[in-house]
């Protein structure tokens, strides 16, 4: 990891969009997919994943079966999580509100779950049942009363035609609720869920990773429904001061470097000192690290210990990278948070490591990437909801209100509008008559 003085640093990503030729493939699978529903699922199912799938979804008992397959300390670790994460969405719950005001007006807002909302899990390494946590709880903390998952199937399990899916997934998708489970992946289950098969009925909304296809198939198909954020690779920015451990904070760089060899890891600081200790400190460490390949390419590539002359600096600096995830690993991290304008998660202090909020302290993981913390927010319940604006007015509004509304409609060359308006204040005793 190079020191560079803040000042000169320039974040160049390059992050994949995917080329033509992927996106011909993608778009004639959606094509495929709703020409041929269910018999398209499956050749596909032959063709990408080298699996003979019969029965496309899940049953009950290859769900409860999933539960002798996996560990008690993973379902004991599992509940814990789901349980906080539980908790902290429930904080983010809106009700619906109605204004009744004096002249006997009432204007409110209903807010309602979305219907049916499709989670994609990514098959294979990839699939991380603390994500299904992140993705299924929210939807149905909402209240969503259909919340449908698919993942690719495997070429083991499920029987001699395979098909299986990791039991970790499934008991993790049935600790979160999820009861309706398919198993078909890539573009063709996208396409499935925006334009339902025999199999699989349609949904409102489609979130979760996965790899270009299904990114592509997203984008595709947005508009028919609704989609999540397409997340990019993770990143990581811990501002240190002198008073920060050298080890946590290396440690805590290469958390997020081992997701992929396009993740960012950065560390913004006055101290030189510190800057040398964590670069020592972030070699050392990746020595030992299964994913020390991933990790070394992500640090080397799309790592920096950005060294700034003071903590205003960094604070600049910061709010300008918009990271994913921020450490604040300083003498007094609250005093700073009121100053971080920028970031998808902030985490305060020497205990709150970065896994600690991808696993289990309750706020979602599913956070803005690529810069995009400037405008846009974690995942979070109000993006399984709706709402509907609520207005009923009374005589005496309109009444008071009429001649107003004719003005602007009629500046706006709208007749119709206005004469919507004119028809009742003539009939309710108004003396309006503007032609
Ligand atoms: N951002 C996050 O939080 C996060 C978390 C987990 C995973 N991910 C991403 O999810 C992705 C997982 O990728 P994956 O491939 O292991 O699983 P995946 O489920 O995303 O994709 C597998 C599917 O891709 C399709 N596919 C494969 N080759 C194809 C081809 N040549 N033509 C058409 N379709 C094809 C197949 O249908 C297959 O089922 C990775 O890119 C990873 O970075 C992101
Ligand atoms: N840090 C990832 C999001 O950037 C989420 C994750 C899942 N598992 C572990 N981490
Ligand atoms: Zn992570």
């Amino acid at each position: 990891m190079k020191i560079i003085p803040g000042a000169e640093f320039k974040l160049e990503r390059e992050v994949e969009v995917g080329t033509p030729a992927h996106q011909e493939a993608v778009q004639r699978i959606i094509e495929t997919v709703r020409k041929d529903g269910d018999e398209a699922l499956r050749r596909y199912a032959l063709e990408f994943d080298k699996v003979k799938v019969g029965e496309l979804r899940v049953s009950a008992e290859e769900l409860e079966a999933a539960y002798a397959q996996v560990d008690d300390a993973f379902l004991s670790a599992l509940r814990g999580a789901a349980a906080n994460i539980r908790a902290f969405h429930e904080k983010q719950k809106r009700t619906s509100w109605f204004d009744l005001q004096p002249s006997g007006t009432m204007l409110g807002q209903v807010v309602r779950p979305l219907r049916r909302v499709g989670l994609y899990v990514p098959g294979g390494k990839a699939a991380y049942p603390s994500s299904v946590l992140m993705n299924a709880i929210p939807a149905m903390v909402a209240g969503v009363p259909e919340v449908v998952m698919v993942t690719p199937p495997a070429t083991a399990g499920a029987g001699a035609s395979g098909g299986g899916i990791d039991p970790h997934i499934l008991v993790a998708a049935a600790e979160a609720g999820v009861k309706e489970i398919y198993r078909v992946g890539g573009a063709q289950a996208v396409a499935a869920l925006a334009y339902g098969t025999e199999s699989i009925r349609p949904v409102d909304k489609i979130v979760g990773p996965g790899n270009i296809y299904v990114a592509l198939a997203k984008r595709a198909v947005y508009g028919v429904v609704d989609i999540d954020s397409i997340a990019g690779p993770s990143e990581i920015v811990v501002l240190a001061d002198e008073t920060a451990n050298p080890v946590y904070a290396a440690a805590d760089l290469l958390s997020q470097a081992e997701h992929d060899e396009l993740a960012s890891a950065m560390l913004v600081t006055a101290s030189r000192t510190l800057a040398e200790r964590v670069q020592a400190e972030v070699q050392r460490q990746l020595e030992t690290l299964p994913r020390k390949g991933i990790a070394a390419k992500s640090v080397a590539d799309y790592g920096a210990i950005l060294l700034v002359d003071s903590l205003d600096e960094a604070v600049a600096l910061v709010n300008r990278l918009a990271p994913e995830h921020l450490e604040l690993l300083v003498a007094e991290p609250h005093a700073l948070l009121g100053r971080i304008e920028n970031a998808g998660a902030i985490f305060l202090g020497t205990y709150s490591s970065e896994p600690v909020g991808d696993y289990f302290a309750g706020p979602n993981h599913v956070l803005p990437t690529n810069g995009t913390a400037r405008f846009s927010s974690p995942l979070n319940v109000d993006d399984f909801v709706k709402k509907s604006s609520v207005i009923s007015y009374s005589k005496q509004d309109l009444l008071a209100n009429g001649e107003a509304i004719m003005t602007l409609a009629r500046h706006e060359g709208l007749e119709a509008h206005a004469r919507a308006i004119q028809v009742r204040l003539e009939q309710e005793g108004g003396d309006r008559d503007n032609g």
